[in-house]
């Protein structure tokens, strides 16, 4: 079983480089399904799990994909199937993605019904409910959804019930080549949506308002190709901003971008801790001791759910009492039984969790849950007395790469391992150097 080892009590330092962000290349890759005509070529891509999974998606469904050096090109210009089933979905719930493309580029699309996962039940009604306002029948059964329409879909005025960030990117798709004009409200302003928004105008798609909670978007007849530089990954970002400030270290987080992540540097500045704005990114200096602190999760630009179990790691070396309400996901606290492995103090009640720090935190064998969780108790561990080790990396893999070795480049007494040898090898030397 895959492992990460890492022994607590090094400061960080030095300088970390940021990837393309996940949550904005996998929306980006489902959308170059909707050019007939030139191949999509799109840059800064991470070497991900879920990129991996969303080009095999794209490759099923008939488009030509290659992958090299952080650099894809889509050809999607040949006739396209029309069905995701359920294995890539299964691996990855955003190949729903694929729906709004298909559907606008074809007439038709079947994709597998996502089920819940770890951290909720994450329906898609708001998905759907947008296609059919713009004129699809949609049928759901058997474990599939399937939408069709009659010649093209129809531009439509549509209110999203939460600005879901899944729903905003997957209708916004499906209306760059609607008939007419659609108005979309209350949707997710998540610096990815404007990325992707930014995507479709290369193409030739015209959508204005992205970044704010109207969209407005005139459908056009045809889609071409295009090249295109994936931002900065935000959350990749955010979580080595924790790593400096647990460790009481100094890193330059380069290609953060202090705007996508203001309510995440709010909290730590709050927390004590200092940034500095640099070329290329940011310095984060963490403080002698950390204050306790409040935090609620909410849609952009409030502050990030993808960040809450690292700033629980965060928290736990706090002095004082903290609270989190996490109010976008219903079952996202998961970790915290794990944290508690570790000897945090620590309590859910409802949906916030009580924080008593500062935690003595032991270093043990703990699960990842879901790949935020696997990078927060990491982080725990960089602070932990003795050898922390996490398990379930497949979960680490889908939005982190290289996640032990950028922070060992930093300093970080860490290793990652694939075997119990390996394992017992590594811990023997950790305590011989120690
Ligand atoms: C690939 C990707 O970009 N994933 C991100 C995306 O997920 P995702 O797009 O799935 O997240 P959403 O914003 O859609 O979901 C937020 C909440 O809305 C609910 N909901 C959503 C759609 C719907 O039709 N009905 C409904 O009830 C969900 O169950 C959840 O409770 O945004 C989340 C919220 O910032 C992030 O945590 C994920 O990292
Ligand atoms: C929840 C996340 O991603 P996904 O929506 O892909 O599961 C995440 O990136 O933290």
């Amino acid at each position: 079983m895959e492992k990460i080892i890492v022994r607590g009590g090094q400061r960080l330092k030095g300088t970390v480089r940021v990837e393309g962000a996940k949550n904005a290349v996998l929306p980006v890759i489902a959308a170059t399904l909707l050019a007939s005509k030139g191949k999509c070529e799109i840059l800064n891509v991470p070497e991900l799990s879920d990129v991996y999974t969303i080009n095999e998606v794209l490759r099923f469904l008939n488009a030509d994909v290659d992958f090299e050096n952080n650099r894809i090109t889509v050809d999607a210009t040949r006739d396209l199937n029309i069905e995701a089933p359920f294995e890539y979905v299964r691996k990855m719930r955003a190949s729903v993605l694929v729906m709004g493309s298909l559907l606008a580029r074809n007439g038709k699309a079947k994709i597998a019904l996502p089920g819940g996962c770890a951290i909720g039940s994450r329906p898609v009604d708001q998905h759907l409910k947008g296609f059919e306002a713009m004129g699809a029948k949609v049928k759901v059964g058997n474990g599939y959804i399937d939408a069709e329409v009659d010649g093209r879909l129809k531009g439509a005025k549509i209110y999203l019930d939460f600005p879901s960030v899944g729903a905003t990117e997957n209708i916004m798709m499906a209306a760059t080549l609607a008939e007419g004009t659609t108005i979309m409200e209350n949707v997710a302003k998540e610096p990815e949506i404007v990325d992707l928004a930014n995507f479709l105008n290369s193409m030739g798609a015209k959508v204005r308002g992205a970044g704010t909670g109207t969209l407005r978007i005139e459908g056009v007849s045809e889609l071409h190709g295009c090249k295109h530089d994936i931002i900065p990954d935000r959350i990749e970002a955010g979580t080595f901003m924790v790593a400096a400030a647990i460790t009481g270290g100094d890193v330059i987080v380069e290609g953060a971008v202090p705007e996508h992540s203001s309510s995440l540097i709010a909290k730590m500045e709050e927390m004590g801790v200092k940034f500095e704005e640099v070329e290329n990114g940011l310095r984060v200096i963490g403080p002698e001791k950390l204050k306790a602190i409040d935090i609620k999760t909410m849609p952009h630009p409030g502050f990030p759910t993808d960040m809450q179990s690292q700033m629980m790691s965060l928290l736990l070396a706090a002095e004082g009492t903290s609270m989190i309400t996490e109010t976008v996901f219903e079952n996202r606290f998961m970790h915290v039984e794990e944290f508690r492995r570790m000897n945090g103090d620590i309590k859910i009640e409802g949906r916030s969790v009580v924080i008593n720090g500062p935690s003595s935190l032991q270093g043990a064998e703990v699960a990842a849950t879901d790949l935020r969780a696997a990078a927060a108790l990491t982080l725990a561990g960089l602070i932990a007395d003795g050898y922390t080790r996490v398990t379930e990396l497949k979960h680490l893999d889908r939005g982190y790469v290289n996640f032990h070795n950028k922070l060992a480049a930093l300093g970080a007494d860490i290793e990652r391992v694939s075997s119990m040898e390996q394992e017992q090898t590594v811990i023997l030397e950790q305590i011989k150097e120690a």
